[in-house]
């Protein structure tokens, strides 16, 4: 089982403080199990879903826990073994979106920002992705470069945790492409850990649907009643 010390073993020596890169961090079998229940959210770029429910106008989550698949499956107790949210304020993750990436779509850079306690975990499943990391600009908001100061492939099955500076001082994109190229060793920040770099022999692959699973712990919480959990949840 994946512990603290195996974290350690994990970072990305490469990049700045900190990211950590797990392969094969679900099985095939647990990933074939893991497919989310139908409740997307339709982004013109992606599809999203909310997990217990969206952050409100303040940032704040209405309580509310996550649901048994996605809490008591193995990620989380596997996250926790890991320790990666042991410093955060409920020690545990409290929000998870997952988003689901066709062939040529993606997200803009952007920051996750001071809505959480800073470091996400992602799980990726189905098929592999490079998320482009990007240096702030001089005002804080922009991206310095057209260029990605790193890029890191995300596997499938595979585990990556960004925290400290490298979720602060970064922002962080999938480019909206049908085909990831330039890919080896000198391009990409985590290639030695990769678990297969088959896939990449011709240094490049086209894109099949991604969908990440991105764990997070929520700063603010909020204990509601029972009439505005109904308001926030529809139920
Ligand atoms: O799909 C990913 O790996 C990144 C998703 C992301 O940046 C987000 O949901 O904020
Ligand atoms: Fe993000």
């Amino acid at each position: 089982m994946a512990t603290s010390s195996d974290l350690e073993a994990a970072r990305i020596a490469r990049l700045p403080d900190t990211a950590y890169y797990i392969p094969d961090f679900v099985t095939l079998e647990e990933e074939i199990n893991s497919v989310p229940l139908p409740r997307w959210t339709q982004l013109s770029h992606r599809r999203l879903q909310t997990w217990p429910s969206t952050l409100t106008k303040t940032n704040t989550l209405l309580a509310a826990s996550l649901p048994a698949w996605l809490h008591e499956s193995i990620v989380s107790p596997r996250l926790d073994t890991l320790g990666c949210f042991a410093g955060s304020p409920h020690q545990t993750p409290n929000h998870v979106l997952i988003n689901e990436y066709r062939p040529g779509q993606g997200i803009m850079p952007h920051e996750d920002g001071s809505a959480y306690y800073p470091l996400v975990a992602t799980v990726s499943l189905g098929a592999p992705i490079v998320l482009d990391l990007y240096e702030k600009g001089p005002d804080n908001d922009e991206k310095v470069n057209r260029n990605p100061a790193f890029r890191i492939l995300q596997e499938p099955r595979s585990l990556l945790i960004t925290t400290n500076e490298l979720y602060t001082q970064y922002l962080h994109g999938i480019a909206e492409r049908l085909t990831d190229e330039d890919l080896g060793v000198d391009s990409i920040a985590n290639w030695e850990m990769l678990g297969d770099t088959q896939p990449y022999r011709n240094s490049s692959y086209e894109r099949q649907t991604r969908v990440s699973l991105t764990y997070r712990d929520v700063l603010k919480v909020a204990k509601v009643g029972n009439s505005v959990k109904f308001l926030a949840t529809g139920r």
